[in-house]
C-alpha cells in the first residue's frame, strides 16, 4: 500500500538498484514520504521485483537497467560492495549525463576507486554515501521506511562532487529523518573498519573457531548470554561482509594488527597474573562507552539526566519531616580520588559522592592510567600509582560541569612528563581559570587557554616547577589546592596565604595520606620530594547538600529533619552560623571525629528566621550555600544583606544575577549588587524560573516551593546530577513535592 505523501518531491525518478534491507527500505521511504514522483527499483531477482511492487516498495520494476535508468534523476547503488565496479561500468555505458549516482556502501575509498577505473575520472555527480543502519532482517520483505530515522548517514563527497547534487542527496536522506553527516572517505573507511568491521569479524571468527573444535555441542550447549551477545552479529550477511573486508582491506588490517597487539598483551596479563593490568583494561572498558558519549554530548556524567531542559515541577507546600543521610561531601571525594591515584598502595574510599562532578575526576585519572574499582555504593578502590606514575591520556581529558575537578588538576597536570588538554561542558567552558594558571605559570608552568584565560586548557608536559610563595588575590580553596598540588613537584618551597579561611580538606587529606603540609594561620606550605601512603577514607556526608534541606526544615511548618553523618569541618560552616544568626531551631548532635574530619548528625525544626546582615567573614565557609540561603532569606522577616560574594557570579552560573531573576519572577523583592544581594522577606508567589544548568539553583527554588503559594516550574535542572543524585528521592521522603515534570 502506498501511504500519503508527506513531502513535496525532490526529484523526478528515483532508481534503485538493488532492492535488499537497505535498498528496499530507501525505496519505500522515499516513496512513502513523496520525495520522488516516481520510484523505480531493479533487481536481478524477478520474486523480489514482484514483492516490490505488491509492498509498495517501488512504483514499478524492471530487469533492464538501461530501460530502468532512461529518465532517472538520481540512481541508488544498494548493492554488495564488490559488485559495484560491474554495475558502474554498466552505467558508464549509459552515457547518462544529468544523473546523480549515490551508494548505501559501507566501504567509500573502494567504490572512488571503482569509479575512477570506469569513468577514467570521478564523475561530480557520484555522492558516496553510507547509512549507518541495519538490521537481522534481509531482503525485500523486510524493507522498512522509518529504518533510517535518527539514524547517521555519512556522504563522502570528493573534491569534485557537484554541491547541488551533493545537496539533493542529503536532502531525501533528511526526508527519511535521519542525521547527515560529511566526512573524508580515508576517515570513514578508517573509523568503520575499528567501529564495525573489526567487531564483526572477532564474532564471524570466535563462533567459527569454537564451532570447528572436537567439543563443539558441549561449547554451544553451555554457551549462555555472554556469548549470545558479543557473537550476535555473527548472523549477518557472509557475501556482504566478505565484499567489505576484501574492499577495506588496508583499513582493517591497521586495526586488526593494533588489536592484536593489545590482545597480546592480556594475554600476557593473564599468563603473568598480572591481575592490575587486568582490572585496569576492565574497569576502563566498563564505562568507556558510556564516557565517549559524554564526551560527544557536552554533557556531564549521569545517563538518566540526558535532556537539556529537564524541568523540575515544585508544588507548593509540604512538610519535611524525618532522618536522611545526604551524599557524600564532593570536595572530599575529588581529593580522596587525586591523592589515592597519586599514593602509592591501595586507598579505599567509603561514602564516595556518585554525582557526575566526581565521576569526572575518576574518569580523568583512568584516562591517565590508574586503575580504580568502583563506585558501587560509595565504595572505590584507587590503585595508586605514586606521584610520578601517571601515563599520558589518549585525548583530551573531558571533565563536564566541575571546576573542582579542573582546578586541582591543573595543580598536578603542570607537573608531568606529558602534555594534557581538559576540557568542560558549556558552563564549565565560561569559567575563569587564569588564577590557577597565572601562578602556575610563575612556578614555571607552561599553560594555554582560550581567550580571557577560558577552558579549555592546554598544559605542556617536561616543565620543571620552583616553588613560591603566593598571596591569594581571592578566598579560593581550589586555587590554595591546585597550588599545594603543584608544591608536591616543585623544588624549594610552596606556599600560599589566603585573604580569608576556605575549606582545608586538602590540607587535611595530604596529612592523612602521610605527606607533610604546614599550616600556620593563613598560610599552608609543602615541600616537595615526600610521597603519599594509601589509606582508607571515609567520606562524611556533604554540608553542601545538606544544607537544602536545613533550609527546607526551618521554612517548612511543622517540621523536624535529622540529617545523619555531615560533614561539619569548621571552614564548611558557615551555613549553620549564618542560619543560627538568623534564628534557625538547628542542633548538633553526635559530634565525632571520622578519619580527620569532624562530623555530626544535624538536627532542625521549623524556625521563624528574621533578616540578617551577613557577616564577612561567613562568606568564605558558605560559600556554595547562599542560593539556598536567600531561600531562607526570602522567608525570614525583615532584609538580608549579603556583601563581599562577588565569586559568587563566576560559579557554575552567575549565582547572584541568576538568583534575582528567579526571586523576582516569585515576586521576591531581591537586588543585585556587585558583590552580593539585598532581599526583603515577604510572600513567594509561583512561576516560571530558569537554574541555566546550575545545580545549586534548581535545588534552591525547589526548596522554596515549601513557602509558595503556587507551582515553580524551574527549568534547566539538568545539573542536579552533578552533586546531589538522589536529590528528589529524598525530597520525597521527608515530604516535599517536587518531581521531574512529565514531557507532553
Ligand atoms: O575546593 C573545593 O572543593 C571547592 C571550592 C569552592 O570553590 P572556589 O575555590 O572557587 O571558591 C567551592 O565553591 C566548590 O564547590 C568546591
Ligand atoms: C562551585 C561548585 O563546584 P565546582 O566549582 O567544582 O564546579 C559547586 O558545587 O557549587
Amino acid at each position: 500500500m502506498h501511504s500519503t505523501p508527506s513531502s513535496v518531491p525532490i526529484v523526478n525518478c528515483l532508481v534503485v538498484i538493488g532492492l535488499g534491507l537497505i535498498g528496499s527500505s530507501f525505496a519505500k521511504g522515499v516513496r512513502d514520504a513523496g520525495l520522488a514522483q516516481e520510484v523505480v527499483g531493479v533487481d536481478l531477482d524477478p520474486h523480489s521485483r514482484k514483492r516490490a511492487v505488491e509492498l509498495g516498495v517501488a512504483d514499478r520494476c524492471c530487469n533492464d537497467l538501461a530501460e530502468a535508468c532512461k529518465e532517472a534523476d538520481v540512481i541508488m547503488l544498494a548493492v554488495p560492495v564488490l559488485a559495484l565496479q560491474t554495475l558502474l561500468g554498466q552505467i558508464a555505458d549509459l552515457k547518462l549525463t544529468d544523473t546523480i549516482i549515490t551508494d548505501v556502501g559501507s566501504v567509500k575509498g573502494h567504490l572512488l576507486t571503482a569509479a575512477q577505473k570506469v569513468f577514467g575520472v570521478l564523475p561530480p555527480l557520484l555522492v558516496p554515501g553510507h547509512p549507518i543502519a541495519g538490521s537481522e532482517r534481509s531482503g525485500v520483505e523486510a524493507a522498512n521506511s522509518t529504518l533510517f530515522k535518527h539514524h547517521k548517514v555519512i556522504l563522502t563527497p570528493h573534491e569534485q562532487t557537484n554541491p547541488d547534487a551533493l545537496r539533493c542527496v542529503q536532502q531525501l536522506w533528511q526526508g527519511l529523518g535521519a542525521d547527515v553527516e560529511s566526512m573524508s572517505v580515508e576517515q570513514h573507511d578508517r573509523v568503520l573498519a575499528a567501529t564495525s568491521h573489526l567487531p564483526h569479524l572477532l564474532a564471524f571468527g570466535l563462533v567459527d573457531s569454537l564451532a570447528k573444535r572436537n567439543e563443539n555441542l558441549e561449547i554451544f550447549r553451555y554457551a549462555a548470554g555472554g556469548f549470545r551477545d558479543f557473537t550476535r552479529i555473527a548472523g549477518s550477511d557472509p557475501v556482504m561482509w566478505h565484499d567489505i573486508f576484501l574492499a577495506n582491506k588496508d583499513a582493517v588490517l591497521q586495526q586488526l594488527d593494533q588489536f592484536r597487539d593489545d590482545l597480546d598483551v592480556l594475554r600476557n596479563a593473564i599468563a603473568e597474573e598480572n591481575g592490575r593490568h587486568l582490572l585496569g583494561v576492565f574497569t576502563r572498558a566498563r564505562v568507556a562507552r558510556e564516557h565517549f558519549s559524554t564526551i560527544l554530548a557536552q554533557r556531564a556524567y549521569v545517563e538518566t539526566m540526558l535532556d537539556n531542559d529537564l524541568i523540575f515541577l515544585a508544588n507548593p507546600g509540604g512538610q519535611v519531616n524525618g532522618t536522611i543521610r545526604v551524599p557524600g561531601d564532593k570536595s572530599i571525594s575529588h581529593r580522596a580520588i587525586m591523592l589515592g591515584s597519586l599514593a602509592q598502595g591501595v586507598t579505599e574510599i567509603e561514602g564516595f559522592l556518585e554525582g557526575e562532578d566526581a565521576l569526572a575526576t575518576i574518569q580523568a585519572f583512568r584516562d591517565m592510567g590508574v586503575v580504580i574499582e568502583g563506585p558501587e555504593n560509595g565504595r572505590v578502590v584507587v590503585h595508586g600509582v605514586g606521584l610520578h606514575g601517571l601515563q599520558a591520556p589518549p585525548g583530551p581529558i573531558y571533565v563536564g560541569n566541575s571546576g573542582t575537578t579542573m582546578r586541582l588538576l591543573s595543580g598536578i597536570l603542570a607537573a608531568q612528563s606529558f602534555d594534557t588538554t581538559l576540557s568542560g561542558d558549556a558552563s564549565l567552558s565560561k569559567r575563569p581559570m587564569n588564577r590557577i594558571a597565572k601562578p602556575l605559570r610563575e612556578m614555571g608552568a607552561v599553560i594555554e587557554t582560550a581567550p580571557e584565560g577560558r577552558p579549555p586548557l592546554t598544559i605542556r608536559g617536561g616543565q620543571r616547577l620552583t616553588g613560591m610563595h603566593y598571596e591569594m588575590p581571592m578566598a579560593s580553596a581550589q586555587v590554595k589546592s591546585c597550588l599545594l598540588l603543584a608544591g608536591m613537584y616543585a623544588g624549594g618551597e610552596t606556599s600560599v596565604t589566603e585573604p580569608a579561611p576556605t575549606r582545608d580538606h586538602t590540607e587535611r587529606m595530604l596529612s592523612g595520606f602521610g605527606y607533610p603540609v604546614e599550616v600556620n594561620g593563613p598560610t599552608a606550605k609543602i615541600e616537595s620530594n615526600h610521597a603519599l601512603t594509601a589509606t582508607h577514607i571515609e567520606v562524611p556526608a556533604d554540608i553542601s547538600s545538606a544544607a537544602f534541606f536545613m533550609v527546607a526544615a526551618c521554612i517548612a511548618a511543622d517540621s523536624e529533619l535529622l540529617l545523619e553523618h555531615v560533614g561539619i569541618n569548621p571552614t564548611r560552616t558557615g551555613i549553620i552560623d549564618i542560619l543560627k544568626l538568623m534564628g534557625a531551631d538547628l542542633s548538633l548532635e553526635r559530634i565525632r571525629e571520622v578519619g580527620g574530619e569532624l562530623v555530626a548528625d544535624i538536627r532542625v525544626r521549623s524556625s521563624r528566621l528574621k533578616g540578617v546582615e551577613i557577616p564577612l567573614e561567613l562568606v568564605p565557609l558558605a560559600i556554595d550555600e547562599f542560593p539556598v540561603l536567600f531561600i531562607a532569606a526570602a522567608c525570614a522577616e525583615g532584609r538580608t544583606v549579603l556583601r563581599g560574594a562577588e565569586e559568587l557570579r563566576v560559579k557554575e552560573s552567575d549565582r547572584i544575577q541568576v538568583m534575582v531573576d528567579g526571586l523576582t519572577t516569585l515576586g521576591v523583592d531581591a537586588q543585585g549588587t556587585p558583590d552580593g544581594i539585598i532581599i526583603e522577606g515577604g510572600p513567594i508567589g509561583g512561576g516560571e524560573v530558569w537554574a541555566h544548568g546550575d545545580h545549586r539553583i534548581a535545588m534552591s527554588f525547589s526548596v522554596a516551593a515549601l513557602r509558595a503559594q503556587a507551582p515553580i516550574r524551574i527549568h534547566d535542572s539538568v545539573h542536579v546530577a552533578t552533586s546531589f543524585p538522589n536529590f528528589l528521592e529524598l525530597c520525597g521522603k521527608v515530604g516535599m513535592r517536587v518531581a521531574v515534570e512529565e514531557q507532553a
